[in-house]
């Protein structure tokens, strides 16, 4: 039986100090993620697809409401304590890579491991594991500036990898990237997701990007508005996911 990796509770985010204006970015949302599945978050610009990442990466904490990720509850627990926890459990990937460039690529994937104490004798066959995965084991000892963008975003999906975290947040990952490296690392999420049992939470605009997911969940006005399911073939996801979009789009010119 699969058990939640990420269970949200009720949760609400509050932007403002009271008496003053303020904002309701999540209202009252609640899913779980099972371990092994793969869960595109979508919806309008300003639905508060950000929010709820940050809320559960536990960089942002939620004004109430509980937040449970590979069963211990991250609503209550200290600065120091989240620091540990998001280092030993998160992956994450954005869009800009965020890759040191003073470091090659051997050093970035390895940089969770070296954070955590690892011996270097530990960190090299896991790095070099990660990266055959990723299939960028060539470029390890380049620099960031000297390959290209796809293969910079899988040197940082492998650096989200590599300490085996419980789940992988991903912000709009082939958000810079042109269409044939997006569906490249697409099929490689897919990949991790399917042969791995890596789990995946990814917020993206891309209708595209969302198909490769199992299940979407969309949020409109901080609440969750609508969930899909994938059940034919991917052509398919991706036609019901543009039709929900088409949907809020004209709920929004209401
Ligand atoms: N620090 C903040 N202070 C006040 N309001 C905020 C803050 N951060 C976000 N918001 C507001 O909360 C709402 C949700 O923002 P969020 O960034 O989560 O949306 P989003 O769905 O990710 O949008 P986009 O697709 O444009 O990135 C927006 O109206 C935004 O203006």
């Amino acid at each position: 039986m699969t058990k939640p990796v990420v269970n949200v509770t009720n949760a609400q985010k509050v932007f403002g100090k009271k008496s003053e204006n303020q904002f309701k970015a999540l209202d009252n949302v609640s899913f779980a993620i099972e371990e092994g599945e793969f869960v595109g978050i979508m919806g309008p610009s300003g639905a508060g697809k950000t929010t709820l990442l940050n809320v559960v990466s536990t960089l942002d904490k939620a004004t109430s409401g509980k937040i449970e990720i590979a069963g211990q509850d991250i609503t209550d627990m200290k600065q120091n304590e989240l620091a540990d926890f998001r280092s030993e459990q998160l992956g994450f990937i954005f869009q800009d890579f965020n890759l040191l460039e003073n470091l090659t690529v051997y050093e970035n994937i390895a940089l969770p491991l070296s954070l955590q104490g690892f011996s270097s004798r530990k960190i090299k066959p896991l790095v070099i594991q990660v990266a055959e995965k990723l299939g960028i084991k060539s470029v390890l000892q380049k620099y960031p500036v000297t390959i290209s963008g796809g293969q910079k975003q899988r040197a940082a999906a492998a650096r989200a990898l590599v300490h085996e975290p419980a789940i992988i947040l991903a912000d709009e990952p082939t958000g810079a990237l042109d269409s044939k490296n997006a569906h490249s690392l697409m099929k490689t999420m897919e990949h991790l997701n399917q042969f791995h049992d890596v789990s995946i939470m990814l917020v993206t605009h891309d209708p595209l990007s969302a198909s490769y997911c199992e299940r979407i969940l969309f949020i409109q006005d901080g609440n969750l508005y609508k969930e899909i399911k994938k059940t034919g073939d991917q052509q398919h996801f991706h036609q019901q996911i543009l039709n929900v979009l088409a949907e809020l789009t004209s709920i929004q010119s209401l």
